[in-house]
């Protein structure tokens, strides 16, 4: 993309707190000149080093800190430029005497994401490689680790690389039949050229399908738990939280605004929604609680229905997981309305042992990796982006004229150049970069 950055930056990447050592990353054309300020000459290539640290060393002038340096020259660095690390002692007066001696030197302190966002203009990742690098330093779980990882090694990115050299290939067969529209090609050309537009088609639908696993892995599997007043609902998601996280009472309509918790669950992150008891009622708020638990319900990946002994619910929501509580206080049905029943009883603990195995199961279905082995794509974007490429096939494919087929197809390559960054993207970059922490 041959774009410069003149301006040299720097940003803790480290979090402040406590602690022993604290990472200060800098990059930008005058990296080496900096580096010398500091510390008198330029050290070795990739090679920690142990160096004083002066405001000025020419001047040996204010001994700021004795630290290990890094010296990344580009292009073959992180951001692609010139850059160096420092591991400082930690002290919050270390780092701002440091910060100082940055900014005296020309330096100015780095935007969130700045750092990402040089290698991506630089060409060192594309756009959903920097995306898997967001994910990777927000990663809290296994799951979430791996899918990330996979993402900021470039899985995806081929996958949709190879979707674009598919397309080139489509395209440059259409334009033949543009350019010889009158020479006697066979019939096959053209055949062959909408089976390919049909696999392609094919492709993207399985990808998008597989996708909402990938997307529960990154944000978390949602459960939303629902049902009658008083069929202890806040008592399930408090023995899930292992904590009381919503008030238990025997007052029915206890519950009002949803009350969310995070935890994990076979190594995946998950959310558990608590919810008003869902009745008529006069009462206004009441009624507000029981419309966002509908919203929850519809939201969910999975709906927990709990009812309450005898109280049996007269349906049961798609693909609901349905507990049956206070087993304590009489037997509940094994089946309701032809779907098991898992009994429990959040006052002795009975049946809870079960249940939990049941939603790690269910979670790992949830969140099981494509049939395929193919990466799953993990965020909104990369779903919207795919659907435009895909109807713009289909659009291709209802096209008598070669011409117009030709525009569908150069549209739905531009939709897959914009999913990794590749063409006409400058609107984009702030939504995606503007997530990152500062440092990265
Ligand atoms: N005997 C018995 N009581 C239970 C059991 N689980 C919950 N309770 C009691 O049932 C009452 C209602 O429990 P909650 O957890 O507040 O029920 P809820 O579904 O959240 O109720 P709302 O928020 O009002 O919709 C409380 O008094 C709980 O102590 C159980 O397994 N056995
Ligand atoms: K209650
Ligand atoms: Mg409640």
């Amino acid at each position: 993309m041959g774009y410069q950055n003149e301006e040299t930056i720097f940003a803790l990447s480290t979090g402040l707190g406590r602690a022993a050592i604290a990472v200060m990353r800098v990059s930008g054309p005058e990296s080496a000149g900096l580096l010398g300020r500091l510390c008198g000459t330029l050290p070795p290539s990739r090679k920690a080093v142990l160096r004083r640290l002066w405001h000025d060393a020419s001047l040996r002038d204010n001994l700021l800190d004795e630290a290990l340096v890094l010296w990344f020259p580009g292009p073959n660095s992180y951001t692609g430029e010139d850059g160096f690390e420092l591991h400082l002692h930690a002290g919050p007066a270390v780092i701002k005497a440091v910060a100082q001696a940055l900014v005296a030197g020309g330096a100015r302190p780095a935007e969130p994401g700045e750092f990402t966002r040089r290698a991506f203009t630089n060409g060192r990742m594309d756009l959903v490689e920097a995306e898997g690098v967001a994910d990777l330093v927000d990663a809290e779980t296994e799951s979430q680790r791996k899918l990330a990882l996979a993402q900021s090694d470039g899985a995806l990115s081929r996958l949709y690389g190879e979707w674009a050299e598919r397309l080139k290939r489509i395209l440059a067969h259409q334009e033949a039949l543009i350019d010889f529209p009158d020479e006697d090609l066979p019939e096959e050309v053209e055949q062959g050229l909408l089976n390919e537009i049909h696999a392609l088609i094919a492709a993207m639908q399985q990808h998008i399908q597989d996708g909402k696993r990938g997307e529960r892995i990154r944000r978390g599997v949602v459960f939303a738990i629902a049902g009658p007043p008083n069929a202890g609902k806040s008592s399930l998601l408090n023995w899930l939280a292992d904590r009381d996280a919503a008030i238990v009472s025997p007052v029915a309509g206890t519950t009002r605004d949803a009350i969310e918790v995070n935890g994990s669950l076979a190594g995946v992150r998950v959310t558990f929604v608590d919810t008003a008891g869902m009745r008529e009622t006069e009462d206004a708020i009441e009624a507000e609680g029981v419309k966002r638990a509908l919203f929850h319900v519809k939201q969910a990946d999975c709906v927990l229905q709990m009812f309450a002994g005898d109280m049996l619910p007269d349906n049961v929501f798609p693909g609901a997981l349905l507990i049956g509580n206070k087993t304590d206080l009489g037997p509940v049905p094994a089946k309701v309305l032809d779907v098991p029943v898992l009994p429990v009883s959040l006052q002795t603990g009975e049946g809870l042992n079960e249940l939990r195995a049941v939603l790690e199961q269910k979670v790992e279905t949830l969140t099981a990796q494509a049939a395929s082995g193919a990466p799953l794509l993990t965020r909104a974007r990369h779903e919207a982006g795919v659907k435009e490429a895909c109807a713009c096939l289909q659009q291709a494919l209802e096209q008598e004229w070669p011409e117009m087929r030709g525009e569908e197809l150069r549209l739905a390559m531009r939709a897959l150049g914009r999913l990794t960054g590749h063409v006409g993207v400058e609107d984009l970059l702030d939504a995606v970069f503007g997530q990152f922490c500062i440092g990265k």
